[in-house]
């Protein structure tokens, strides 16, 4: 069963719709990506999701149960990780986390335990007790993360949490999330980077003008626009001779020569790989290096709206 399911959100501001008609569900254990370039309606779209922002149409269930603006219970339930960073800089991160847990009701031994908890799901356990303003961009940006998984969120939100940090804080954030989906909790998790929904998610919706254009598995969204794996062949001699087996190999769908490099369009390279070998080899030619390159989330983009993810 789906821990969340968003169904039809609207918003719209003066005569301009930024979110219309936006839908999907995302189970236990499942992290959720929504692509989409700057202005594409994500942070809209996740703030109605939270229930931080009133929507003007659809709706919201999460475990089974109706989830508004004013709904406490199910609120409780989320823990929402906004693009801006809301910590106290003259505290340490510890003490920021002991605020917060507060706030959240947790006190005395489970407090200092939780606090334990998400300073190591987020690698800060060794800066803990420096102040915040001591902290790089990342280092803050991992531990609005970490303040927002205190109340242990069956869904957790974060809007673009790795736009603009090191790579080392980027790999951590990406670290913490894969545990805590592993762990059972449903993600939602936002980005403009393909590379970082094509890693973590388990499925991805494409947004645009405030639209679902697309959504399903990264193989399932590169199927729908018909692409297929790119597979390039050097050779030793002329590649030509190998072409008429090629076009004969069944999955493979489009074979360009070009003196020693040959390059395949096919539906399914790990099937058909052997098969175009042999047919290479049949042909006459050795090969010298074959390179295979899959499709990506940016060539689903591109095709589906016509322009790039980033402008
Ligand atoms: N309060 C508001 N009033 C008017 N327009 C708004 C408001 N908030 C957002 N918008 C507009 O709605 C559209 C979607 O914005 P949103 O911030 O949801 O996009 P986004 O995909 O999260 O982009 P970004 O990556 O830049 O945060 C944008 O055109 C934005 O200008």
């Amino acid at each position: 069963m789906s821990l969340i399911e968003v169904t039809d959100l609207r918003k719209r501001y003066r005569s301009t719709t930024v979110v219309d008609g936006v839908s999907f569900t995302i189970g236990e254990g499942e992290t959720y990506g929504l692509l989409g370039p700057n202005g594409a309606g994500k942070t809209t779209t996740i703030a109605m999701v939270v229930g931080v922002l009133a929507r003007d149409g659809g709706g919201v269930r999460l475990a089974g149960r109706a989830h508004e603006v004013t709904s406490l219970a199910t609120k409780a339930m989320i823990g929402y990780v906004p693009q801006e960073i809301a910590l106290y800089p003259d505290l340490t991160a510890r003490e920021n986390l002991a605020f917060f847990g507060r706030l959240y009701g947790l006190a005395g031994r489970d407090l200092r335990r939780r606090v334990d908890e998400v300073l190591d799901v987020t690698g800060l356990s060794e800066r803990s007790r420096e102040a915040v303003s001591k902290y790089s961009g990342g280092m803050a940006r991992r531990l609005n993360i970490a303040a927002g998984l205190l109340n242990r969120p069956r869904l957790l939100v974060l809007d673009e949490p790795t736009a603009g940090v090191d790579p080392q804080s980027r790999g951590a954030i990406l670290d913490a999330v894969a545990r805590l989906a592993g762990e059972g909790v449903a993600v939602l998790y936002t980005t403009h980077y393909m590379e970082e929904a094509e890693r973590l998610c388990d499925r991805v919706g494409i947004l645009d003008g405030g639209r679902m254009r697309a959504e399903g598995t990264h193989r399932e969204l590169v199927s729908l626009v018909g692409a297929g794996d790119h597979v390039l062949i050097t050779v030793d001699g002329a590649a030509a001779g190998a072409v008429p087996a090629l076009e004969r190999t069944p999955g493979v769908t489009r074979v360009d020569a070009d003196e020693a490099r040959l390059e395949l369009l096919v539906a399914e390279s790990r099937a058909v790989l052997p098969l175009i070998l042999d047919a290479v080899t049949g042909a006459g030619c050795a090969v010298r290096s074959l390179e295979v390159r899959e499709p990506d989330l940016e060539a689903v983009f591109l095709k589906l709206t016509g322009r790039a993810l980033r402008d």
